[in-house]
């Protein structure tokens, strides 16, 4: 079972514009809406690839009740727990010539949520991945390390995908994998990283601060995965037209984690994490299996020069 964790979900609400005008009405020449939040798109296409998922975090309000009915009509399994502080955020995603995002702030969750929280993940089986993903709330910053601390030592597999101070924080927790996209990855240094050769050193530098695989993705051009046991391996980027890259990080991390697991092999893990980020930048919303399945046979990988 693998268990993700979003703090604070969104409905994303997807809308395609001919020509995005600010300062004046826009109409949609297309619009979708899903059951949004970096943990949720993990489990949405962890389901798709056949993986039992579950997951949970916080809900709130009229847009939160409309949340869980969305996941219940994907057939997902959940656990949220409402809070009683604001409501589900709505994010807003246009797609135009370019891609432009609007994120909302969401519910405010206090500490005893958190331990109500911990308390539902408690009951995770030995050895199981613990995903924790996306944003966290202002009033409850630090909430990954207190959850990871809270849990018995090495019960689970943390598996991170937050910037900044929160990813820091948790890399003495020793996560299974982290997910940075570049520009995260320089961020974390105060760098910007230009070559092939910095993107290995500074994943370098987050092992030895602790995380056991760092997979960094970036964008179209692939992503480059740096491995426990020294090994580095470059997936290339698919030539193809967006539709909207929105969750293709997430669908990477469902990818990796599902092709581990099927197969304890870096190789197929990489290349299934390749094919559903592809294949979600390549659709509105998360891509479905079989979209997964159909990029698979086109993603070259090539195997770098381990680290010094
Ligand atoms: N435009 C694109 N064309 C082809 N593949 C893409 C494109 N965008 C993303 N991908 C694939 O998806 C992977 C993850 O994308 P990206 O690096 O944009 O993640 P991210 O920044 O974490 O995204 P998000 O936060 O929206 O989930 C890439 O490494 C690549 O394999
Ligand atoms: O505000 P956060 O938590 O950083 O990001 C939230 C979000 O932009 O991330 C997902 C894509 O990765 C979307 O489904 C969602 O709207």
């Amino acid at each position: 079972m693998i268990t993700t964790i979003t703090l604070n979900p969104a409905i994303d609400c997807i809308i395609k514009v001919k020509k995005l005008q600010p300062g004046t009405l826009n109409r949609a020449v297309e619009e979708a809406v899903f059951p949004g939040g970096k943990g949720v798109n993990v489990s949405l296409v962890l389901s798709e690839l056949g993986m039992d998922t579950c997951c949970c975090g916080f809900l709130a309000g009229a847009t939160g009740k409309a949340y869980e009915a969305m996941l219940e009509e994907r057939g997902l399994k959940q656990q949220f727990q409402f809070v009683t502080n604001g409501f589900t955020r709505i994010n807003t995603k246009v797609s135009a010539m370019e891609e432009t995002e609007i994120n909302g702030a969401g519910p405010v969750p206090g500490w005893e949520d958190v331990d109500r929280l911990c308390q539902v993940i408690q009951s995770l089986a030995d050895g199981d991945f613990l995903v924790l993903s996306g944003n966290v709330p202002s009033s409850i910053k630090g909430a990954y390390e207190y959850i990871l601390k809270n849990m018995p030592e090495g019960k689970v597999k943390p598996v991170v995908d937050v910037t900044g101070e929160e990813l820091k924080k948790t890399l003495p927790y020793h996560p299974f994998l982290i997910k940075p996209n570049l520009e995260e990855l320089g961020d974390l240094f105060g760098v910007r990283i230009k070559t092939e050769e910095e993107v290995k050193h500074y994943a370098g530098e987050l092992q030895s601060a602790g995380a056991r695989n760092v997979l960094v993705s970036m964008g179209a051009l692939g992503m480059l995965l740096l491995t426990e046991d020294a090994r580095a391996f470059f997936a290339e980027g698919v030539k193809g037209e967006a539709a909207n890259t929105v969750g293709a990080g997430d669908s990477a991390v469902a990818g990796f984690l599902a092709g581990w697991e099927q197969s304890h092999d870096w190789e197929k893990a990489l290349r299934l994490a390749a094919a559903a980020g592809t294949a979600t930048a390549f659709t509105y919303g998360t891509a479905d299996g079989a979209a997964i399945r159909r990029v698979e046979g086109q993603i070259q990988i090539r195997m770098l020069e381990a680290l010094d």
